[in-house]
């Protein structure tokens, strides 16, 4: 296990890519510089917390690319965020965006800190003087964060409103997945869980005869995994298994999702779900199911359960869920994984639609945002599959997501004079 832990987020995108690179006949010196990120900025924040005391903080905001387009991505609070998982988060988002054809880069930040033990006010003060610490840096035409794990719309709007106090420029595009009333979209709240869940009803019609009775097991019931459940389920899909931090439930007839998610608000914990039996995330993760949809950290599927995994289709909610090891042996096994920057992208067009809609100072519907979400998440799945299938059969699918990706990126820092 001490092997998975040292090898790092970072160190696994990186094989990622050079293994792209050498598909896509690039030359050391470019995978060099799509290795690093143009910018990272480090912070210290100190707030004084509730019981008078000061209290310290890292944060990172990681740039990795703009080639495309300003650098676009979330920020998480998370207790074990590093400088190295944010660049390596950030390198996923420039994939990511050049993938869906979004008009971006890559960016993404994160705050090394446990949100569970600060109070909502310690939360606010930590939010703002994060901004006070990098608002030089971003900007609508510049670098648009977004929530991650642990951030939300709140998040957004203490962000959107220390930004403007500083800067003095009313600009609600700076940041995306607002509350409505700051500019937000209804639809961004569940467009990642949703786009999961579009993207998981393709793939199951291609590979694995149709959503209907699928049975899904869900790893995280935040944002991504209790949205990605909800819309399964209303395609027709069984959820068999749910989980959170504390653990999970397996639960063979089926769980209702909605029930799973008032028992998680009233109890802390999707394990309280009273019919079914308890599980680790461990054994969640290897128990029997057609779908596996890993939505709440990285590196967990690794060289040490993937040979026990027992789906025969994996979606990646999360960012980077399965190391590069696991990779090749869901490779070997004939085990089909949908990639990240496919399978969660629905949140950064969500974000994008926000974002264009704040920009042209427009009021779009949320049905109109839906669709411009699925369409998008629809064509960008059949462009993979098609070009997978002509071009890269014997490749996996994320071989051919990076391809595809990676080569845009490289076009256009070629046509910029940047390589
Ligand atoms: N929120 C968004 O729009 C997007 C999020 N993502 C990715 O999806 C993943 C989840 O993000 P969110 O749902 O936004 O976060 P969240 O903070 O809303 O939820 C995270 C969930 O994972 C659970 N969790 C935490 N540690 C766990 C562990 N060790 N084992 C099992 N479960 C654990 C938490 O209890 C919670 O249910 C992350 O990798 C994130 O980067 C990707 C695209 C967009
Ligand atoms: O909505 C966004 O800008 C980015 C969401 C995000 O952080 C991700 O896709 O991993």
């Amino acid at each position: 296990m001490e092997e998975v832990l040292s090898s790092s987020l970072y160190t696994q995108q990186v094989k990622k890519l050079y293994k792209v690179g050498e598909l896509l006949g690039l030359d050391n010196e470019t995978l060099e510089t799509l290795s690093q990120p143009e910018r990272i900025i480090q912070v210290k924040i100190q707030i004084r917390g509730s019981d008078g005391k000061l209290k310290t903080f890292m944060g990172w905001r990681s740039q990795h690319n703009s080639a495309l387009g300003p650098y676009k991505g979330g920020v998480r609070y998370h207790p074990n965020v590093t400088q190295d998982e944010v660049e390596a988060l950030s390198m996923i988002m420039t994939w990511k965006n050049s993938l869906l054809l979004l008009p971006y880069g890559g960016g993404k930040g994160g705050i090394r800190v446990d949100p569970k033990k600060l109070t909502k006010e310690e939360l606010e003060q930590l939010s703002r003087k994060f901004i006070q610490a990098i608002y030089k840096y971003l900007g609508s035409e510049l670098d648009i964060p977004a929530p991650d794990v642990n951030t939300d719309s709140q998040t957004m709007a203490w962000y959107l409103d220390e930004y403007i106090k500083i800067t003095g420029n009313v600009d609600f595009a700076v940041f995306t997945g607002k509350p409505v009333e700051l500019g937000g979209i209804g639809v961004r709240l569940y467009s990642t869980g949703l786009g999961v869940a579009t993207i998981a009803k393709e793939a199951a019609n291609k590979f694995i005869g149709g959503i209907e009775e699928a049975r899904v097991i869900i790893q995280g019931f935040g944002n991504v995994g209790y949205y990605a459940a909800k819309f399964l389920s209303d395609m027709g899909a069984k959820i068999v298994g749910i989980s959170d931090s504390k653990g999970g439930v397996i639960n063979e007839k089926g769980i209702d999702v909605g029930k799973a998610m008032e028992i998680k608000e009233k109890t802390g914990s999707v394990t309280n779900y009273p019919e079914g039996r308890k599980v680790t995330n461990e054994e969640l993760l290897i128990s029997d199911c057609n779908i596996l949809v890993p939505a709440a950290l990285e590196n967990v599927i690794n060289k040490f359960n993937a040979p026990k995994i027992k789906a025969k289709l994996i979606v990646e909610g999360a960012n980077g869920p399965l190391t590069a090891d696991a990779d090749e042996i869901m490779k070997q096994r004939g085990i089909v994984v949908v990639p990240d920057i496919l399978a969660n992208a629905g949140g950064v067009v969500g974000s994008y639609v926000e974002w264009a809609n704040n920009k042209m100072g427009q009021i779009i519907s949320d049905e109109e945002a839906k669709k411009i979400i699925v369409d998008r998440m629809n064509n960008a799945f059949n462009t993979l599959y098609d070009y997978h299938q002509k071009k890269l059969e014997d490749q996996d699918l994320r071989t051919a997501a990076m391809a595809l990706a990676v080569d845009r990126v490289v076009r256009a820092m070629k046509a910029r004079g940047l390589l």
